[in-house]
């Protein structure tokens, strides 16, 4: 990348975050070419004449997309994944997913933190992260990308950033069952409390750091999508509530809500582990239809007791 401000971004995806995204920074300066399935099949220039490739597409989307990309990829430009889930088939996060189809040289960021497209749309003030192991790359995007309503902060733990904005869709469904019982603000702290101790257990096992949890992908995604019914995985739990099944719950909500997979795929995670996710398997009780979301708060609250320290 050059000295120029202006990047010339190739965006794939044009539902709620991609078009937030394109409005953001095609307001900064940045010159952007979308493309979505609906245009038909990705046009062979769109990649060569980009500078950053920023992919906001579901996590359903990535293998497809990746599989057409395959072979056509330029070795140098980076790729910038903003979807949050963890792929049920693979047990795998987004950049795990898309590098499986990309050169091994071609470097891999995250974005991620507390989000709500709706906001941002509306030109509200947000802080994000900007992930990478290459920390030279992660600097010169937040340099570029941060503008006067999305402040991004850098780490260099994309794995730890992946999976903590990838659980709190899970625990956000997990609030909007326990707000749509009328349990109470002491009942949602409490569950969010042993919901980030949750997100840490997956986030360190896959090799994450501590820090990321309480930065702006763990704590501060956390706290802005498990308390706004802006947030669809916080509104899929609300309809859970009333007693709605999954998938009418989705069909109402009708855009895209990673958590229950993800909460799926966590408990994949727990098995392959041998980890403890009580408040992940519970919310996947409730899908299965194995435990109506009473009975599933009720399990949570008689599991046998222990140290703050365990999961
Ligand atoms: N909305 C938000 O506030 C935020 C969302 N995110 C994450 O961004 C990702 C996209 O979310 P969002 O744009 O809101 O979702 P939407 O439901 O609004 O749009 C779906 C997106 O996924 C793409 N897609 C590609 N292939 C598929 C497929 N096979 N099945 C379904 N969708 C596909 C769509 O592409 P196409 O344009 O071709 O239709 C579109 O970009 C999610 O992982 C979400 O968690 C992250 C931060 C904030
Ligand atoms: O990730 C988000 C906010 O940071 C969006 O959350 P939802 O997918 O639940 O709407």
């Amino acid at each position: 990348m050059g000295l120029r401000l202006g990047l010339r971004i190739a965006l794939l995806g044009r539902g709620a975050w991609g078009e937030t995204l394109a409005a953001l920074w095609s307001g900064q300066g940045h010159s952007i070419r979308s493309w979505s399935r609906r245009d038909g099949p990705l046009p062979p220039d769109l990649l060569a004449e980009a500078e950053l490739v920023v992919a906001a597409v579901s996590m359903a989307g990535i293998e497809p997309i990746g599989l057409q990309l395959a072979g056509h990829w330029p070795d140098a430009i980076p790729l910038l994944s903003c979807s949050k889930g963890i792929d049920l088939d693979r047990l795998a996060t987004p950049t795990q997913l898309w590098r499986r189809h990309l050169p091994p040289q071609v470097p891999l960021l995250v974005l991620s933190g507390p989000n709500l497209a709706t906001e941002l749309r509306r030109g509200l003030p947000a802080a994000s992260v900007l992930s990478s192991d290459r920390a030279d790359l992660a600097a010169d995007l937040q340099l570029r990308l941060s503008g006067p309503s999305l402040r991004l902060y850098t780490n260099d733990d994309p794995v730890g950033t992946e999976v903590a904005g990838a659980l709190k869709n899970v625990m956000a469904v997990a609030a909007g069952i326990s707000d749509g019982l009328s349990l109470g603000a002491n009942a949602r702290a409490s569950l969010l409390c042993r919901g980030l101790a949750e997100i840490g257990v997956v986030l360190e096992g896959l090799g994450g750091r501590c820090s990321t949890l309480y930065g702006l992908a763990g704590l501060g995604d956390l706290l802005a999508t498990a308390t706004s019914e802006l947030s669809r995985n916080y509104r899929f739990g609300l309809f859970l509530a009333e007693g709605l099944e999954p998938a009418e719950a989705e069909r109402r909500i009708g855009a895209t809500v990673e958590g229950p997979r993800t909460a799926r795929a966590a408990v994949g995670l727990a098995q392959r582990h041998g980890w403890s996710l009580p408040i992940c398997a519970q919310v996947v009780r409730v899908l299965q239809g194995s435990a109506l979301p009473r009975e599933a708060v009720q399990a949570l609250m008689e599991r046998d007791l222990r140290s703050e320290r365990q999961p």
